[in-house]
């Protein structure tokens, strides 16, 4: 996204903390510059996220409001705002009016709840005029919506989800993917992308991702089994986690290339040069398994309130991707069900055209049309 010139909507898109907040605010911003390109999108997040690192790689100027511990309810902890709280919405608002905003899209998380209310509360805008409230779109992406975009909701215009029952009164989108991911041609694709990270042209691959942090069990377990793949013939492209590099599985040369990275900027040309992705089932992760047609394994995160079981549901459900328990993934499971898998190309090929039909590419689009219409300066 390059700079555009002044005088079209200022959009402000808010996620931040993990890659999963992150990645379907920046596509809603790519979607939205893609429709009106006189558009001024600013990403928002806080300065602990991945957006410090993520957001800049992408061009796209951030802005970052102080993080706050979020309440359990949308109660009387509200009422009762700590000071801390006070101040990130301070924060927020001098954001709103640095930036001119227009509309802010929330995607929800940490970044979230000082903007929502910054927006909620009349503003006089940098270029002048009556106070006015910057219309707010709420986007959640998993099954069960946070309780920032439960907050937000309250004073949405609009408010979307990526699948129903969220707990939202909301209008079902999708999840936002990045254009790169939503028309990525994995067959075109395949050799370029198996060229730039040193995979054989030919022969399976298996991309292992344990979401935006990495997942230590996924990386304990393949590391028990990595020279079984390489020596059975199946390259295997393993994102370990930024934190998690220390950890990252040694393969011996001599059989097919067992490949470590910290994070895959590039995760287009990653699931082009993949046959098979064993990973979490994060909501956006989910999506982009969806969209891209990748058979999958997922592996749901067991904390929290199970929301990435029920996120991998409806592909499990379609034959398009297996579910194993983090409990279950053991080096065995691995090798007696993970590895004959990856060697079966007509298996993978009836799971991948099932994964295409439950596929949703055009969310991000969606999302950044409703977003242009509640800054009231859609293009006609
Ligand atoms: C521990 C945690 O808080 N998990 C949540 C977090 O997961 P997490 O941040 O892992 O998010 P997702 O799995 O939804 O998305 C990960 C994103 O990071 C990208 N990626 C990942 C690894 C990599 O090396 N390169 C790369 O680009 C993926 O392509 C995807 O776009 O946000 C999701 C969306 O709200 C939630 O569903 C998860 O429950």
């Amino acid at each position: 996204m390059s700079a555009a010139p002044a005088g079209g909507p200022s959009v402000l898109v808010v996620g931040g903390g993990t890659a999963g907040h992150i990645e379907p605010a920046l596509a809603v911003g790519e979607a939205v510059t893609a429709l009106d390109p006189t558009a001024r999108v600013t990403a928002v997040g806080t300065p602990r996220g991945l957006e410090t690192d993520l957001v800049p790689k992408r061009g796209v100027p951030l802005e970052l409001v102080d993080p706050v511990p979020l309440p359990r309810s949308v109660g009387g902890d509200l009422v009762r705002l700590p000071g801390r709280l006070v101040r990130a919405v301070r924060g927020a608002r001098e954001v709103l009016r640095r930036t001119d905003a227009d509309v802010v899209v929330g995607f929800g998380g940490y970044a979230c709840v000082p903007v929502y209310l910054a927006a909620a509360a009349p503003l006089r805008p940098a270029s002048g005029g009556a106070r006015r409230r910057v219309p707010i779109v709420v986007h959640e992406a998993n099954s069960r919506a946070g309780i920032a975009n439960k907050l937000g909701a309250r004073f949405a215009v609009a408010t979307l989800a990526a699948v129903t029952g969220s707990g939202l009164d909301a209008r079902v989108v999708g999840n936002p993917v990045r254009r790169a991911v939503a028309t990525l041609d994995r067959a075109a694709l395949r050799a370029q992308a198996r060229a730039t990270f040193g995979l054989d042209p030919d022969g399976p691959v298996l991309l292992v991702v344990g979401g935006s942090q990495g997942a230590r069990s996924l990386n304990t377990a393949m590391a028990a089994v990595a020279e079984e793949f390489s020596r059975a013939g199946v390259g295997v492209l393993h994102a370990v986690g930024p934190k998690n590099v220390d950890d990252a599985p040694v393969v011996p040369a001599g059989g097919a290339p067992y490949l470590t990275v910290p994070y895959l900027d590039r995760m287009d040309l990653a699931y082009a040069a993949a046959d098979l992705v064993l990973c979490r089932s994060g909501a956006i992760t989910v999506a982009e398994v969806s969209a891209v047609g990748l058979p999958a394994v997922f592996v749901p995160l067991p904390h929290g309130n199970g929301e990435q079981a029920l996120n991998a549901r409806d592909l499990v459900a379609g034959g398009a991707a297996l579910l194993v328990e983090d409990a279950d993934l053991t080096p065995d499971h691995l090798r007696s069900e993970v590895l004959p898998l990856a060697l079966d190309p007509d298996r993978l090929q009836m799971m991948s055209e099932a994964a295409v039909r439950g596929g949703s590419r055009d969310a991000a689009e969606v999302v950044a049309r409703i977003a242009l219409d509640a800054a009231g300066k859609a293009p006609r």
